[in-house]
């Protein structure tokens, strides 16, 4: 067939927001064939290999648990945001090596003495959310969650204060700059996504991002020095840079690669450099668009919302001093079973993130009895259309939490592996209790002061969108929602979520 698959995804994404995230689209796809637990996709010339689409969860679990390598495309979407070395883009010993050395850093023992942290970043957002309550003003929120959880990050990797929240940053401008140029996924083939100018744009931003954190590290490596040389600091509370230092200055068996012996010190700059990169933007920018889902599911659900504030009430009482319940004893944030349940719903229905592997000739997919070569193929666990299936998933595009409650309290029984936002295996995300662990304080210390409600309408009439929700072939938006997800390197709710705050009492700040 001449195009193959291209004239009926060019269908579909005429009836879609133009800037929707793939994964959605493929949703529709899924649904208005009928397409079973796997399908493929040839969309040459726009990309030179076929693809399989899996959207199911058993299936998956055959992909994420090999040892398949990342998509070979995978690097032209992140590459210039998180740098070649990134523990993200690796493979094999050299990927195992960081895995191994930055594991202790998020272990939920470690994460829980970051909690006060976490907390004083989010008095900050606190105080930003009650001047907004005051001006009433409409203004996404998206960009602001991003700054909140960009500065929790920087403190947890690399002790070190962004401030973005309150001043104008080098370091997040340049990262948001850097997102800026992420090619569109529609025009991947190498001859039609030639852009010169996206070429300098990204090795820019690269560099801007490089040397700032190239003079934290410095400083901090001087620091050492000063402080005693090259002992190892046995502190209870370990950034990921420390780690790489340790990793760099007083190696052992399992990292002397990195160590001051086996390479130099630009070397281990770059990689460090890249590294941090890679925790500092995995680690804001799909928990910023989690937090915007979860205000706006909430407000769309005030049943949901009641439940979720009685639960922060009875955990941590009811005056506006959740920050000092919190850091006084963190381990109450594991009694929020209702708010766990808000965080798991929202991540099933607007999962930020992918992943997609490229197939081997040594790689069989077992299906039904069948087994599929997966040679010159990329293979995409899709992990939107597996959250949104009508028969793993009862009401599949309604919001329930209750679906993830303990028995015997739960609304249904979740199939193996159906769940899976962090993708699962070796290679699923390392900062996922470190996501849950900086939603939940946000959530308890904003969600009692404020309604935070997206104002769509109102906000495409001050960009004079004449008619509202009528731009694109009638189609705003996807599965009901204005607030579509948006492909920007990872999946952004559109427009950045334009919203209006409101106090909800005049308790202190
Ligand atoms: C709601 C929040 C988050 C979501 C939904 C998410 C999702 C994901 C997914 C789906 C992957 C697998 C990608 C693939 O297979 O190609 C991944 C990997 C990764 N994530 Fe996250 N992530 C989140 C938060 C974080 C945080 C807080 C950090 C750390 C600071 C982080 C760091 C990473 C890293 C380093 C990897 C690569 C792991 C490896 O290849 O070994 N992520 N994440």
């Amino acid at each position: 067939m001449w195009f193959g698959t291209i004239p009926a995804i060019a269908t579909l994404f005429k009836h879609c927001p133009r800037d929707t995230h793939p994964m959605a689209t493929m949703t529709l796809l899924h649904r208005k064939h009928q397409l079973g637990s796997i399908y493929f996709l040839d969309n040459w010339p726009a990309l030179s290999v076929r693809q399989l689409v899996i959207n199911d969860p058993a299936i998956a679990a055959q992909v994420s648990q090999s040892s398949l390598p990342k998509f070979f495309l995978y690097p032209k979407f992140i590459a210039h945001v998180t740098g070649k070395k990134s523990m993200i883009l690796t493979e094999g010993a050299e990927w195992r090596r960081a895995r191994t050395l930055f594991n202790p850093g998020f272990s939920l023992t470690h994460l829980m003495t970051l909690v006060p942290s976490i907390v004083d970043d989010t008095q900050i957002f606190h105080g930003i959310l009650s001047d907004l309550s005051e001006s009433q003003k409409i203004t996404p929120i998206d960009d602001l969650l991003a700054k909140l959880t960009v500065d929790i990050m920087a403190h947890i990797i690399l002790d070190h204060d962004l401030n973005s929240q309150t001043t104008d940053n080098e370091l997040v401008n340049a990262f948001k700059d850097a997102v800026y140029w992420t090619p569109n996924s529609k025009l991947i083939h190498p001859i039609f996504s030639l852009n010169l100018v996206r070429t300098f744009a990204q090795w820019y931003q690269a560099r801007r991002m490089d040397n700032y954190i190239r003079k934290v590290l410095q400083d901090r490596l001087a620091l050492r020095a000063k402080e005693g040389g090259e002992a190892k600091v046995k502190a209870f509370r370990r950034p990921a840079i420390d780690l790489a230092i340790d990793a760099y200055l007083l190696p052992d068996e399992s990292n002397k690669e990195l160590s001051a012996g086996s390479i130099n010190r630009e070397e281990f700059e770059q990689i460090c450099i890249d590294q941090m990169k890679t925790f500092l933007f995995a680690g804001h920018d799909t928990s910023s668009s989690t937090l915007c889902y979860i205000y706006h599911m909430l407000n769309l659900h005030p049943d949901s919302l009641a439940k979720v504030r009685r639960e922060h009430d009875e955990v941590f009482g009811t005056s506006s001093l959740a920050a000092e319940a919190i850091k006084a004893n963190p381990k109450l944030l594991n009694e929020l079973p209702y708010t766990t349940a808000v965080i798991k719903e929202t991540l099933r229905l607007f999962p930020p993130a992918n992943g997609s592997r490229g197939g081997s000739s040594s790689f069989t997919l077992k299906v039904d009895g069948v087994e599929y070569p997966t040679k010159d193929t990329m293979l995409w666990p899709n992990v939107h259309t597996m959250h949104r299936r009508a028969d793993l998933w009862p009401q599949p595009d309604d919001f329930i939490p209750e679906r993830f409650l303990p028995p015997p309290h739960n609304f249904q029984e979740v199939t193996k592996d159906a769940w899976r936002p962090f993708q699962k295996g070796p290679r699923a995300c390392i900062g996922q209790e470190l996501a849950i662990l900086d939603i939940k304080v946000i959530m308890v210390m904003t969600l009692r002061d404020f309604d935070i409600k997206a104002e769509y309408e109102e906000w495409d009439r001050a960009l004079g969108r004449e008619k509202p929700g009528e731009m694109l072939d009638g189609k705003r938006g996807m599965f009901g929602h204005r607030a579509y997800q948006q492909l920007k390197a990872t999946a952004k709710p559109a427009d950045g979520m334009p919203v209006r705050v409101t106090r909800r009492n005049n308790v202190g700040d």
